[in-house]
């Protein structure tokens, strides 16, 4: 018995890395029977029945799962942004930052870019982030500046990125490894990847150990999945007040004696973040009035 992970599936075969070694795997019968789906990040036990060759026997069981795309086992979502070029947009960010935390994962932020801004714009979009609580790097993917730092938090990690176009997903996974490029959106819309066709992830095997999905992950920032009395906990600052309202329920909209308010007013909470938390709030009303 094998140890290994799915790093790609192509007509209901199976390709596992175990080590450094690819084994192409398909599945026992009654898996298919049981009609489960077996994603790519799926760890799994098989048994080898050829060179390279090998049959399912165990699937374990999965610590998370990553609806867009669908993999299994991610355990990081590292956000993308550019200091410039595309300017920083605090409400776009706000918006994944939300799909983030929705989907439970870790949060590392990454301003990109920064050889194109002065240090102070630096400096104070990265502890705005800081301050909410999340992990940020400051890095140039073009002049290799915080890419050492990024690699170790990679390192043995089954990683996601995700953020706008532009921003430098691609170039930064090149200057991690070279080689080693993400599909990026354009490229899927040559190829004709429609929403139609289904394309299923794939894991990038990192030379240190760890993978990084070949796709970035939720690009499309619409909230569908999520319901009104669960978007404060995709803002850690505002649910951190929120047990301080008056009433149990209060959205922080227009209840009175409302905690997340008052922070708002003394400052102690971002007035940008608390209307990014309120555009949202709006969407999520407007999109549950549609049904
Ligand atoms: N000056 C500078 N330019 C960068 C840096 N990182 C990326 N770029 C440039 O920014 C542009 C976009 O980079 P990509 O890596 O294609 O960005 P992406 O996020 O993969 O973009 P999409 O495929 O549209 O999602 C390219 O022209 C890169 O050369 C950086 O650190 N500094
Ligand atoms: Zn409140």
């Amino acid at each position: 018995m094998l140890n290994g992970i799915v790093v790609k599936t192509y007509n209901s075969y199976y390709y596992i890395q175990s080590g450094s070694k690819i084994v192409t795997c398909n599945l026992r019968g009654r898996f298919k029977k049981e009609r489960f789906s077996l994603l790519v990040g799926d760890e799994v036990i098989y048994t080898m029945t050829g060179p390279n060759k090998g049959v399912i026997e165990k699937i374990l069981p999965r610590r998370s799962m990553l609806k867009r795309p669908m993999v299994a086992n991610v355990d990081q979502v590292v956000l993308t942004f550019a200091a410039v070029n595309p300017d920083i947009k605090p409400a776009l960010v706000d918006r994944f930052l939300v799909i983030a935390e929705l989907s439970e994962l870790e949060i590392i932020m990454c301003i990109n870019k920064t050889d194109l801004a002065d240090a102070e714009t630096v400096t104070n979009l990265a502890q705005h982030y800081e301050l909410i609580g999340y992990r940020v790097l400051s890095i140039a993917a073009k002049t290799g500046m915080g890419i050492d730092n990024l690699r170790s938090l990679l390192h043995d990690k089954i990683s996601v990125f995700a953020g706008p176009s532009g921003t430098g997903k691609s170039t930064i996974l090149n200057a991690i490894q070279p080689g080693l490029e993400l599909t990026t959106g354009e490229v899927s819309h040559k190829i004709g990847r429609g929403k139609h066709t289904t394309r299923f992830a794939e894991l990038l095997p990192l030379a240190g150990g760890g993978f990084v999905v070949d796709t970035p992950g939720f690009s499309f920032t619409e909230f569908t999945d999520i319901n009104e009395a669960h978007l404060m906990h995709c803002f850690p600052e505002i649910a951190k007040v929120a047990p301080e309202c008056k009433f149990s329920t209060c959205l922080h909209y227009k209840e009175p004696q409302c905690a997340v308010k008052q922070a708002v007013a003394a400052g102690r909470i971002h007035a940008a973040r608390y209307q990014s938390y309120l555009e949202i709030l709006a969407e999520i009303r407007e999109n549950k009035k549609g049904y």
